[in-house]
């Protein structure tokens, strides 16, 4: 297997030149983002769509954003990032449709060994994270590699996941833990208060 294979198997790797490059577009995409201006709307969708390995038809990121490779972030439609975003994209990152980052979140794939010894060799290796479909991430969250997220879930601000949360809930907290399920009362709270909202509004 090349280096790059070993990384997306999740095995042991050691950049490489073909990794190298790679890495390389990535900053150059990575800077034309954060250097654009926000009349150039268009332009930030077209970068994202380049950079990334996948996304919907709208998809926004917001500038400052950081990543190692981008090909391996993989967004379904709707896909929203806040300030100061960044992903360590060495192994898989796949996020469904209509999942919004609040700023600085923060998911890494990638590891180091514990041995001190195989870490100095240069050898690391990547686990994937997969968060499902409408999910709401607030800021300055950690998402650990190797974590999966549900659907329909919001995590709290501040939070570390590091092992995967399921659908329905709201989590929080460092390590991340559920504090309670996303229920029928909540669906009609919501609701309420968008039916309130709309009928006051007058735009
Ligand atoms: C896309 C964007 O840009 S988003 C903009 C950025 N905004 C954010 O990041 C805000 C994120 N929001 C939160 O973290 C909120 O606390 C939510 C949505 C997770 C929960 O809100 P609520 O449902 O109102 O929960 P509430 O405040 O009642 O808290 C319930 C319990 O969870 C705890 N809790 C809530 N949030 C957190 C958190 N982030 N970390 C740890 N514990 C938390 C509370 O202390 C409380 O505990 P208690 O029952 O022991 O008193």
């Amino acid at each position: 297997m090349t280096e790059k294979e070993l990384m997306l198997s999740g095995m042991l790797y050691r950049q490489s030149e073909e990794l190298r490059k790679e890495f390389q577009r990535a900053r150059k995409l990575t800077r034309l983002l954060n250097t654009s201006t926000e009349e150039e709307r268009e332009r930030r969708i077209e970068l994202v769509k380049e950079l990334f390995g996948k996304t919907g038809d709208y998809v926004w990121v917001e500038p400052p954003f950081h990543c190692d490779y981008g090909s391996q972030i993989f967004v379904g439609e709707s896909f929203y990032a806040n300030f100061d975003c960044v992903i360590l994209d060495e192994c898989p990152v796949t996020i469904g449709d209509e999942v919004m980052f609040g700023p600085r979140v923060c998911v890494y794939t990638a590891g180091h060994p514990i041995d001190a010894e195989v870490r100095d060799a240069g050898l690391e290796y990547g686990k994937p994270v997969t968060i499902g479909n409408s999910v709401w991430i607030g800021g300055n969250t950690v998402i650990n590699p190797g974590v999966t997220i549900g659907d329909d879930v919001v995590i709290g601000s501040g939070s570390v996941v590091t092992k995967d949360i399921p659908s329905h809930v709201i989590a929080a907290g460092n390590p991340c833990r559920v504090i309670r399920a996303i229920t029928e009362q909540d669906r009609e709270y919501w609701k309420e208060q968008e039916r309130l909202s709309r009928e006051s509004c007058e735009e």
